[in-house]
Order: C-alpha cells, then sequence, then structure tokens
C-alpha cells in the first residue's frame, strides 16, 4: 500500500508530540508563552512539538531525502534570552523520548533540538515529497486550556496525500450541538487519512481505530456551522451573514484549530467557515492535514469562489476570500450563499 509506512511514522512522530504538549499544558507557566516577532504566541510545546516531530521522521524514515514546512524556527532560541527556554524545551524532548520506551537513540543536546526544529525550513513546492507540520495549532487555545490540534501532512507532487491530527482534549464522544448526552467522557483524539483510503479515528494513544464519515444532512436547518474562537482570525459577523442565508438555526459552534476539521470529519457538525481579516494570507500548516482528514471522509474544503485549495505554491496557501468546508450535498448552497453574503458586504463598504 502506498504512503503506509510514512503513515505509521507520522502517527508515531504525532501521539508522541501530543504527550509532550499534554504535559505541558497541565504545567503552563507564564514563562512557557513567548512572543514571536508578529505577535502570535508560541510557547515550549510549540518547539518541542515541532523539535520531536522532526526528529521521529528522520529516524523512521532513513532513507527517504527529508524535506519539511513546518511553522517554527530557532531564531529566538539561539539567542542569549532563549537559552533558558531552549535547556527546558531539549529537557522535555528526552523526557518524552525516554517515555517512548525505547532505547535506541541517544539523548538529544541542545544544538541537535535546534537543528531538528530547523529542519522545518523547507519552502514545500509542486515537486517531490514535503512533509507540512503545525507542531501546535490553535496556540491560543493551548495557552485558554482549550482546544489544540498537532497537524502534520505529507504533501506529494503538490497533493496532500497523507494527514494525520491529534486533538488532545477533544472528546471521543461527538461535540455537535444536537446531539444526545454521552455517558463517555474520554478526551483526547488522533484523525488519520491516506489518499483514497478513507478517514479514520482512534484514542490518542489506543489502537482500535473506527471509520469516519462526513454528516449526511441536505437540509440547512438541521446544520452547525464550526468556526474559531478568535474572532481576530475569522469574521464572525459574516459567517453569522452566510448562516442566515443558508438557512441554518443552529448558534455557531466555536473552537480553536484544526480540531474543526477533526470534528467535521466524524459528522459532528456539517459546515466550517473561516473568513480571515483583510490582508492575513493563509498557511500551508494550518489546513493540509485538516483537508484531507475531511475530504477522505467525503467533505469538500475550497476556498470562497469555490477553487479548490492548492498547497502547491510553497508555504502560503492563497485562497479568495476564505475557506469553507462542507459536504457534498450542502456545497452547492452554501457557495451561493457565500457568494451573496460577500457581494453584500462589498457594497457596503
Ligand atoms: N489574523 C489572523 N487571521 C487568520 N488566521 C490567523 C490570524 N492570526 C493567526 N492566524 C492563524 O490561525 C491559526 C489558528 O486558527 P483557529 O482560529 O482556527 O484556531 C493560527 O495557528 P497557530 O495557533 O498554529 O499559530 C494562525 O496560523
Ligand atoms: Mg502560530
Ligand atoms: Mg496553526
Ligand atoms: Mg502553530
Amino acid at each position: 500500500m502506498p504512503y503506509e509506512k510514512e503513515l505509521a511514522a507520522a502517527k508515531k512522530a504525532v501521539t508522541l508530540a501530543a504527550r509532550l504538549c499534554q504535559k505541558v499544558q497541565k504545567a503552563l507557566l507564564q514563562s512557557d508563552v513567548h512572543s514571536k516577532s508578529d505577535k502570535s504566541p508560541v510557547t515550549v510545546a510549540d518547539y518541542g512539538s515541532q523539535a520531536l516531530v522532526s526528529f521521529i521522521l528522520e529516524r523512521e524514515l532513513p532513507s527517504e531525502s527529508f524535506s519539511l514546512v513546518a511553522e517554527e524556527d530557532s531564531g529566538d532560541l539561539r539567542k542569549e534570552s532563549g537559552q533558558d527556554t531552549l535547556n527546558r524545551i531539549t529537557e522535555l524532548v528526552n523526557d518524552t523520548l525516554a517515555s517512548e520506551g525505547s532505547n535506541s537513540f541517544s539523548t538529544l543536546t541542545t544544538d541537535d533540538v535546534l537543528v531538528a526544529i530547523d529542519s522545518g525550513k523547507s519552502e514545500g513546492g509542486s515537486v517531490g515529497r514535503h512533509w507540512v507540520l503545525d507542531p501546535i495549532d490553535g496556540t491560543k487555545g493551548f495557552v485558554r486550556g482549550d482546544q489544540y490540534a498537532i497537524a502534520l501532512a505529507l504533501l506529494h507532487e503538490g497533493k496532500i496525500v497523507l494527514g494525520v491530527l491529534a486533538c488532545p482534549n477533544l472528546p471521543l464522544a461527538s461535540i455537535g450541538s444536537n446531539q444526545q448526552h454521552s455517558s463517555s467522557n474520554e478526551v483526547g483524539c488522533l484523525f488519520f487519512a491516506k489518499v483514497g483510503d478513507g478517514t479514520y479515528m482512534q484514542a490518542l494513544g489506543g489502537s482500535t481505530q473506527t471509520r469516519v464519515h462526513v454528516c449526511d444532512i441536505d437540509n440547512p436547518e438541521e446544520a452547525s456551522f464550526f468556526e474559531s474562537f478568535e474572532a481576530a482570525h475569522s469574521l464572525h459577523d459574516l459567517s453569522s451573514s452566510i448562516a442566515e442565508k443558508l438557512g441554518v438555526k443552529a448558534p455557531p459552534v466555536r473552537i480553536d484549530s484544526q480540531a474543526k476539521y477533526g470534528a467535521l470529519s466524524r459528522g459532528d457538525g456539517a459546515i466550517y467557515l473561516r473568513f480571515p481579516h483583510r490582508g492575513y494570507r493563509e498557511k500551508i500548516w494550518d489546513h493540509a492535514a485538516g483537508s484531507i482528514v475531511v475530504t477522505e471522509a467525503g467533505g469538500i474544503a475550497m476556498d470562497a469562489a469555490g477553487n479548490p485549495l492548492d498547497f502547491s505554491k510553497g508555504k502560503f496557501l492563497d485562497v479568495v476570500s476564505g475557506i469553507i468546508v462542507t459536504n457534498q450535498k450542502l456545497m452547492p448552497s452554501l457557495l451561493t450563499a457565500v457568494k451573496e453574503a460577500l457581494n453584500e458586504k462589498a457594497s457596503s463598504l
């Protein structure tokens, strides 16, 4: 089967990274949160997760040339002021590797950690194979103690061919607004998908996998929709106007990160709407894993003009207006509602 060993390596890497993130989220200290030059927060867990995934992929797939497009870089950690943070990250990475139970590696030094983080400097593109990683997607949710995801995908000749999404705080039971109360309150999900092979979910750290599908709702009145928790990441007013035009009755479900794609892939909701503020450029790591998880589960992800998402143009994912995700049945009417709402917005400016 194509990409079988890549999928196994990706699941292993993401599962270990999730373990590191869970440990940090439990003990989150103020000093563990830094601000990057674009003012977005980054924590020791973002760096630690990126170092771990990079290290594990290279170790598990030694015969392949390794290219990784990832969100973080080591610039701040190489400064004098980053030394304590770097030591802490290195300790976390080593502790997590030790908990894996294999002794087949030596302890990583701070230099090894910097090198592993900086392996993520690839630009991607339409030629060859590139891993695409968001070590923590939804850092703001992570810091708040809410939802976040570790999102890893493989880009091959410009197409996403596999994706793995760990959502450590997502309940195994549905989070849909009109769901029966569930007896299970277990949290921690791992979603994964390979092109042509469907999407599966298992408990994070578990082994029993279940195939998942997007919902088959065709009546918008029964649909519910997801959007970012952070209003700075997506225009909430515009989503509400689209939902209203479509006839959606339920209020939006606001959660952080690509956990939205995971939840959609198992039918917890029917629609995901994302409309960034003017001037923001989407990055491929914010959608690569999520989009294959949802499309292999029978959904469709497009930009607001109905174009497929193109991951082959480097680290940016250029889209017209925004990103919309739903099932096959609702997409035509969703596209119409989006078009109307965007026209209205343009004429009111
Ligand atoms: N102004 C902005 N508009 C849209 N997206 C933004 C943004 N600023 C940051 N983001 C992206 O939104 C992602 C989180 O999405 P969500 O709102 O669905 O949780 C962030 O990922 P990180 O948390 O990995 O940095 C970041 O890449
Ligand atoms: Mg970020
Ligand atoms: Mg992100
Ligand atoms: Mg991130």
